[in-house]
């Protein structure tokens, strides 16, 4: 089962957080390196400002992606990462003074990361890590209050908050489309595990030759129409029906032939039978009509009519046409018995008596086979 790779998983051994990251952090420190540097320029800052500015903006997210690379558990690793950006924005911050442009887009920034990773604590844990970073500041002088920052500064931090919440909403569009097509997959395959469950339920409860539901369907199925005729006050009748001589059909034709007087006695049962009659095979040549609903003497009739038309059918194999007739044994609720396993008998024992008799015909059971009423061809 292949599934759309998720951005979430480790390409080329680097966690996807790391990847992301490092783009988003390469990429947006640039920017940040752009309108700091502006901010340094406009304020006269000393030349230890710009040798920290080029060692945080523009090497520093190439030791925090070397580092979490080499890292055991890499996703905490950039975790810690990210936690240093906001220490290391609030050094910034304090030794700048606050100005408000750069404030705003390092804690938007910062506040968006946390967020998005940490859920709701993300938000402390910015606020934490950015009084670090102040209180780290104030070791070596007394933060001071210089809020302002010039229109080119202004727009260079606006450029990047804008460029940096691109990157994070396509980031997030990614993922939201990439576990769309894993869902969308899921979500097919899930049908199809369905289908072939659906599938294999109906396969269990038919035959494979014919068909016809099976003897673990019959099972399952005659006591609860049984109890619903009991329940109701209506008849139901079974026919028990075998084929007579099949043996001799097998030995003269093969039994490629056999099976094809099998299937054409399926059909035969199949056409005769009403929406709510079950027709199965319960095994070798001999099949099983239940008729819900069915007094015993219209069941009767039934028996004949599908005994004169398998009489009449005529199967074709390889250039021959087959001939056969079945016997029936006829039972019904509630005259013979109200159990399934006792109907079942009473249409048994009807079979044999019809065997017996002389085949091609049908018998309803009798207490007394031989006082029984037949009605034989
Ligand atoms: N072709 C085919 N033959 C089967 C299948 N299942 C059982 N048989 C054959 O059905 C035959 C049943 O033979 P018997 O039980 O002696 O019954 P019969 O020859 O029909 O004789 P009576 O029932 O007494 O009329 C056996 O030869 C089985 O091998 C099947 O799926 N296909």
């Amino acid at each position: 089962m292949k599934l759309t790779p998720e951005p979430s998983s480790h390409r080329e051994g680097v966690h996807w957080t790391v990847r992301m990251n490092r783009r988003n952090r390469s990429a947006f420190y640039v920017l940040l390196f752009l309108a700091m540097g502006s901010h340094l320029l406009a304020t006269g800052a000393p030349a230890w400002a710009w040798a920290a500015l080029v060692l945080h903006y523009l090497i520093y997210p190439q030791l925090a992606y070397w580092r979490a690379c080499r890292s055991s558990d890499q996703r905490r690793a950039e975790m810690h990462n990210m936690d240093a950006d906001i220490v290391l924005a609030g050094i910034w911050l304090g030794a700048l003074g606050f100005p408000l442009w750069i404030t705003f887009i390092m804690c938007a920034s910062g506040c968006i990361n946390m967020v998005v990773f940490h859920g709701a604590r993300g938000g402390v844990r910015l606020v934490v890590s950015m009084a670090a970073g102040i209180a780290l500041a104030a070791i070596t002088a007394l933060p001071s209050w210089h809020p302002d920052t010039d229109l080119r500064t202004s727009l260079l931090c606006m450029l990047a908050l804008g460029l940096y919440l691109f990157a994070f909403a396509r980031d997030g569009y990614d993922r939201a489309m990439a576990q769309y097509q894993v869902h969308a997959q899921l979500r097919g395959q899930f049908d199809e595990i369905r289908s072939l469950q659906a599938q294999l339920r109906e396969q269990a409860l038919r035959d494979p030759l014919t068909g016809l539901f099976n003897r673990r369907q019959l099972d399952a199925a005659l006591a609860p129409a049984l109890r619903r005729c009991r329940e109701q006050g209506t008849p139901l009748s079974v026919l028990l029906i075998d084929i007579d001589h099949f043996k001799r059909i097998n030995d003269a034709h093969g039994h490629a032939a056999g099976d094809m007087v099998l299937q054409a006695l399926a059909r035969l049962l199949l056409r005769h039978a009403r929406p709510q009659d079950l027709a199965c095979r319960l095994g070798g040549e001999e099949f099983l009509l239940v008729l819900d609903d069915m007094p015993v003497a219209a069941a009767i009739e039934r028996a004949q009519e599908l005994r004169q038309a398998f009489e009449a059918l005529r199967v074709r194999s390889e250039g021959e046409e087959l001939a056969a007739t079945l016997s029936c044994g006829v039972a019904a609720f509630p005259q013979h018995a109200d159990q399934p396993q006792a109907l079942l008998a009473c249409a048994d024992q009807a079979l044999y008596t019809a065997k017996e008799q002389g085949r091609n015909r049908v018998v309803m059971w009798a207490a007394q086979a031989a006082e029984g009423t037949t009605a034989a061809a």
